[in-house]
């Protein structure tokens, strides 16, 4: 019987007596702690630029001024950050959530990394005798706000046990997964084919428009057949503006492709199809596109690229 199950109270009084952190409120964290506020959790937030954690301490969250005083005050804290180095740092560097943790308590980062990250967090978070589940989400920017993400998990199990209404706040969909490392790797796995979709999908509406059909047409085509997906039609009519306001940014799709790129190295799967759309999404990186939605790697095969600046 785990620490955490037999000292937190029943999942059924859980809204009013957890004591739930969040770090990490960029675009994904921000919305999802803001459910769980506007559920009557009791939820304190902290985020490495302070201004972010305004809005939420309006709605009632309470603040503490690092990783490692959240998870002191907290008996659950989730974690939503940039890439591997900044989850392992928030977790495990100094001031980290780790040294705030002690049994009974638990964390989940549902950040999107790499299997062997996820592991080392894991094994640094159970040293301290708290439970550890990676949750990586599959859902963007609107279902962060509508609360309809899908959680790929995988850790302790008592802890994901704990932490289920949570999530059912959070999102609309949850999958158990087994060992850490496979959440992760789920999650790089569907973000490998979105990012090659997306590719995909770019050069389809400039080799329209080449040959002189109208790409928003090509749009509702495509949003009517075989291939249909609510990516396309949502994205694809700013695309053909060339607009991308920012749900995914393209810097987290290229880290994406990446590590799904290590991950299919490590078992020599051949990926050729998301190799050759990482090199668009670097390209657009180099063009100074990081900080727009994911959708901008269509800029990367136009003849006339923005605006150059080095990263
Ligand atoms: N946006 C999306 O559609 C989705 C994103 N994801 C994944 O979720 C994670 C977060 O994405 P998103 O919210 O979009 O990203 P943002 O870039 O909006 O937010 C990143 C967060 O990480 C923090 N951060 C970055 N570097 C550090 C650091 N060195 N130390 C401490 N904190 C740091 C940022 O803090 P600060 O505010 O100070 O910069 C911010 O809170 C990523 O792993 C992404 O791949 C998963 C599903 C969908
Ligand atoms: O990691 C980002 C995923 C975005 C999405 O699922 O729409």
């Amino acid at each position: 019987m785990s620490n955490l199950g037999s000292s937190l109270p029943d999942a059924t009084a859980a809204a009013e007596t957890l004591r739930v952190g969040f770090v990490g409120l960029g675009i994904m964290g921000s919305p999802m702690a803001q459910n769980l506020i506007k559920s009557g959790y009791d939820v304190t937030v902290w985020n490495r630029t302070k201004s972010k954690c305004d809005p939420l301490i309006n709605l009632g969250a309470k603040y503490q001024p690092s990783p490692q005083e959240v998870a002191a005050c907290c008996d659950v804290t989730f974690a939503m950050l940039a890439d591997p180095e900044s989850a392992l740092d928030v977790a495990t560097g100094e001031n980290g959530a780790a040294s705030g943790l002690s049994p009974g308590k638990g964390y989940v980062d549902v950040s999107t990394v790499d299997g062997a990250t996820s592991k080392l967090i894991s094994a640094r978070i159970k040293d301290t005798g708290a439970l550890f589940l990676e949750a990586p989400v599959s859902g963007s920017k609107k279902p962060a706000e509508d609360g309809q993400l899908i959680f790929l998990t995988a850790g302790d199990k008592a802890l994901y046990e704990r932490v289920a209404p949570l999530l059912d706040i959070m999102g609309k969909s949850k999958f158990y997964l087994g060992e850490v490392g496979n959440g992760a790797a789920m999650k790089l796995v569907v973000n490998m084919i979105m990012g090659s979709m997306m590719a995909s999908f770019s050069e389809g509406l400039l080799l329209s428009e080449k040959v002189g059909l109208d790409p928003s047409i090509l749009v509702q085509v495509v949003s009517q057949g075989a291939i249909s997906a609510p990516m396309y039609s949502l994205k694809g009519p700013s695309m053909v503006q060339s607009l991308y306001p920012t749900a995914f940014p393209l810097k987290h799709q290229q880290k994406d492709l990446r590590l799904a790129l290590g991950l299919a190295e490590s078992v020599s799967q051949s990926t050729p199809i998301a190799a050759a759309a990482n090199e668009l999404y670097k390209v657009a990186k180099s063009h100074g596109l990081s900080d727009q939605d994911f959708s901008a790697v269509i800029e990367s095969l136009k003849s006339k690229l923005p605006h150059s600046k080095t990263e």
